[in-house]
């Protein structure tokens, strides 16, 4: 069989890079074009599969220049919002063949993460998630823990739990954090770190945490080949890697 030809665009950024290096290394896969910031994709080295790691205001603009040309996409930058998706949804109804992944995360400990506060939400009157991340991030929270909170809000909401207990009534400098789906998140950005975080989810007399840890980019590479060997026969819009592994 012949091999699966890969191009990516962010290729020189830390994410990229790593994909190009995985793809390299993968009998499976052809490396076709490397993208990076003012190239012009073109036919995108006739790739079968893009993987997209971006920045997320580049990356609605990318994925559609891949999905008009037929080209399945692997899209792991953030930002994606509801309205974002929407209107790449309404787009991939005039290409029905055409498969694209948006996952938050590749890691598959933080895809379990994200599943098991989805599960342990409904227990708990309160939660709180901490993402904490090395200092060259442009994004806050992060696309891991916004996903994390929804899922976990779209979960209290389900079981008709009300909003977390919090007495604060005076915060002026914001110290109880950002508000997504009515969790309270938090981010950290510190030297020496790659990819974090923790669900915090409290009960009288209780407390379950939830930690993953990326310690290297490595942690997000076989979720990234496993996708794109998987996009091709997935058509549509897929929102998160735990459909391709079975927990969605
Ligand atoms: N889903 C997941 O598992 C993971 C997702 N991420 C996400 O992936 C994204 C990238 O992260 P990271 O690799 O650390 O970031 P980097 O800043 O290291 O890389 C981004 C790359 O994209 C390039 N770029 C900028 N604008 C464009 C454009 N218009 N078209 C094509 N390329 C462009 C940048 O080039 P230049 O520097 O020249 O501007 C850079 O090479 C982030 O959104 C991050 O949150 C990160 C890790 C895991
Ligand atoms: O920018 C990063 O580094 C990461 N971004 C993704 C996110 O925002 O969730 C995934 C992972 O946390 C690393």
């Amino acid at each position: 069989m012949s091999a699966t030809r890969v191009a990516v665009i962010g290729a020189a950024g830390r994410m990229g890079a790593t994909v190009c290096a995985a793809v390299d290394d993968a009998d499976d896969l052809e490396l076709v074009g490397r993208y990076d910031a003012g190239d012009d994709l073109g036919d995108l080295g006739g790739a079968d599969v893009v993987v997209e790691f971006s920045v997320p205001d580049a990356s609605p603009a990318n994925v559609a220049h891949c999905v008009e040309r037929g080209v399945h996409v692997v899209v792991g930058t953030t930002g994606w919002s509801e309205e974002r998706l929407a209107t790449l949804r309404d787009r991939l109804g005039d290409v029905p063949e055409v498969g694209v992944l948006v996952a938050p995360n590749f890691a598959i400990g933080a895809v379990l993460m994200m599943a098991f506060a989805q599960q342990a939400a409904r227990f708990y009157e309160s939660v709180e998630v901490v993402e904490l991340h090395h200092p060259d991030k442009v994004d806050a929270p992060s696309g891991t823990a916004a996903r994390t909170a929804d899922l976990v809000g779209a979960a209290r909401e389900a079981a008709g739990l009300g909003p977390v207990p919090d007495a604060t009534t005076h915060d002026p400098d914001g110290a109880r954090g950002a508000r997504v789906h009515g969790v309270p998140v938090h981010s950290v950005r510190l030297r020496g770190l790659v990819a974090h975080q923790e669900v915090l989810l409290g009960g009288p007399g209780e407390m379950l945490t939830l930690r993953h840890d990326s310690f290297d980019r490595v942690s997000f590479m076989s979720g990234v080949l496993a996708a794109v060997r998987q996009v091709g026969d997935r058509p549509g819009l897929t929102v998160g890697l735990e459909h391709y592994l079975g927990l969605g």
